[in-house]
């Protein structure tokens, strides 16, 4: 049968659009916007760039761009297993934390039902999701103590093989497993998702006999959503993955050109940077979309860890880097709202809307008699919240605010695969414009190494001696 992601017309009628308008100065005015001649004098930097990424490609060192195609066989097999095997759990639970768990999220919140673990019918058969991301004591007991562990399935995602959240999660639950199923039931319950040639985790899947699948070695966790990491939990609760990675791959031509005027990618990438090195370093992800809400965060682990960095590629201090910031509409027009309008002029914000939202809800009518309210009756809740997006973005332009606009046409796996491969690119290219390494993530490791000394690991004696090195405290600080 053929798939709806191999019809060209239908393709392009779900392309991906992002709307720069609002980031010229013939909108928002000469004072904060870009002209024409601003975009054109960074081609340059940008084909060196685009070279540079071409390279590092070529020398096996971004292969999260190969996912789109060298997954397309990896997705089947993923699919299959995922097919012979969700009906028989009611619940699969992923163990792993930041680019093992916010693509999963992302891809949770955005393509299944909004209470799909509360509503049988919108499951189809297959298991509830459970992502904690994290290891509070609290909200992690609760998810234990609930889960009937016989009908449980637990992923456990870590490229490293070690990160301590999942780990502590993995030793917990398995413990869980013996103690009420016995030894034999480990490898029915758990699979790995890991490095194939390092870390403990491969280590111990094999030894348990756990079905593992693999992290491709240039796969960054936060680069990650299209390979197993992000694949397996979205196949095992009835995602299409391959029309994720068919947006994906769509997106990947759509942006194989060093033409700024013709890549989205990189038309969006210079101008955050642009605004960046103007004074605007925030910018804002705000989807008009709850089901994209969960896409702002894992925009925010991308650029956070990518473009966060010390150190230029030559070695020096540049302490660079935006902040990401998600908000969501129309909620946070009442909470953030005012402070994008009249607070100092350091943000972009960059809206994710939907043409076409998957239901059309009408508002009903009533108060006839009360006109502040029943103006409302007989519109949909589709026009209310499209109208929110438009009427804020106006208000942003009308107090000179850059701010730009991603449309989704519907929100699917093509759409979302196109997004996540298009802010990778963009992510890729910001980083060559900042000369950094937008691949690594050292400044997270110290923090590790602290927690790991105290916590008593094996060679990390160390960390444990400068951790009880550390200032003491002024008591009169702390009231
Ligand atoms: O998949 P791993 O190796 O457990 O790492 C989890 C996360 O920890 C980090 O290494 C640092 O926070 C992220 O880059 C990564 O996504």
């Amino acid at each position: 049968m053929t798939k709806r992601y191999e019809d060209l017309s239908w393709k392009e009628s779900m392309r991906l659009k992002l709307d720069v308008n609002n980031m010229f100065a013939a909108t928002i005015g000469e004072e904060h916007g870009y002209t024409k001649k601003d975009i054109d004098a960074m081609q340059e930097r940008v084909t060196n760039g685009h070279q540079a990424i071409k390279e590092a490609k070529a020398a096996g060192n971004l292969d999260w761009m190969d996912l789109p195609y060298n997954h397309k066989e990896i997705a089947k097999e993923i699919k299959e297993f995922a097919e012979e095997n969700r009906e028989k759990y009611d619940n699969f639970v992923v163990f792993g934390i930041g680019g093992s768990a916010l693509g999963n999220i992302a891809v949770q919140t955005a393509l299944n039902d909004p209470y799909y673990n509360l509503k049988k019918e919108a499951r189809n058969g297959c298991p509830r999701l459970f992502i904690p991301d994290n290891v509070d004591p609290t909200r992690l007991k609760s998810l234990l103590d609930m889960l009937d562990l016989e009908k449980t399935m637990f992923n456990i995602i870590s490229k490293s093989g070690g990160t301590a959240e999942p780990m502590s999660q993995f030793l917990t639950a398995r413990a869980a497993v013996i103690k009420e199923l016995g030894e034999d039931a480990v490898a029915d319950h758990f699979i790995a998702t890991t490095s194939k040639d390092s870390g403990d985790l491969i280590k111990i899947a094999k030894e348990e006999g756990i079905k593992t699948f693999y992290i491709p070695k240039t796969v960054g966790g936060r680069f990650s959503v299209l390979s197993p990491v992000g694949l397996v939990s979205a196949a095992f609760t009835g995602v299409d993955i391959e029309e994720l990675l068919a947006g994906a791959e769509y997106m990947d031509q759509i942006c194989d050109t060093d033409d700024v005027w013709k890549n989205p990618a990189y038309l969006n990438a210079v101008l955050q940077y642009l605004a960046d090195q103007d004074g605007k370093p925030m910018s804002v992800m705000m989807p008009y979309s709850h089901v994209l809400k969960d896409v702002a965060d894992w925009y925010r682990q991308m650029w956070a860890e990518s473009l966060g960095k010390k150190f230029n590629r030559q070695g020096e201090v540049v302490n660079v880097g935006p902040t990401p910031i998600k908000a969501l509409g129309a909620t946070d027009q009442h909470s953030q709202a005012q402070l994008y309008m009249e607070g100092p002029y350091d943000k972009v914000v960059t809206f994710l809307e939907v043409e076409k939202f998957r239901e059309t809800l009408e508002i009903a009518r009533g108060y006839e008699d009360i006109d502040g309210v029943s103006y409302l009756g007989g519109h949909t809740f589709n026009e209310l919240i499209t109208t929110e997006k438009k009427a804020t973005e106006l208000a942003l332009i009308d107090n000179n605010r850059l701010n730009c606009t991603v449309t989704f046409p519907e929100v699917n796996a093509f759409t979302l695969g196109q997004f996540f491969y298009m802010y990778e690119m963009t992510t890729a290219l910001i980083g060559e414009l900042y000369n950094i390494n937008a691949f690594d993530q050292p400044g997270v490791e110290l923090g590790k190494q602290y927690a790991y000394g105290v916590l008593g690991r094996e060679g990390y004696d160390h960390m444990k001696e400068q951790f009880d090195a550390r200032p003491k405290k002024d008591e009169n600080l702390i009231l």
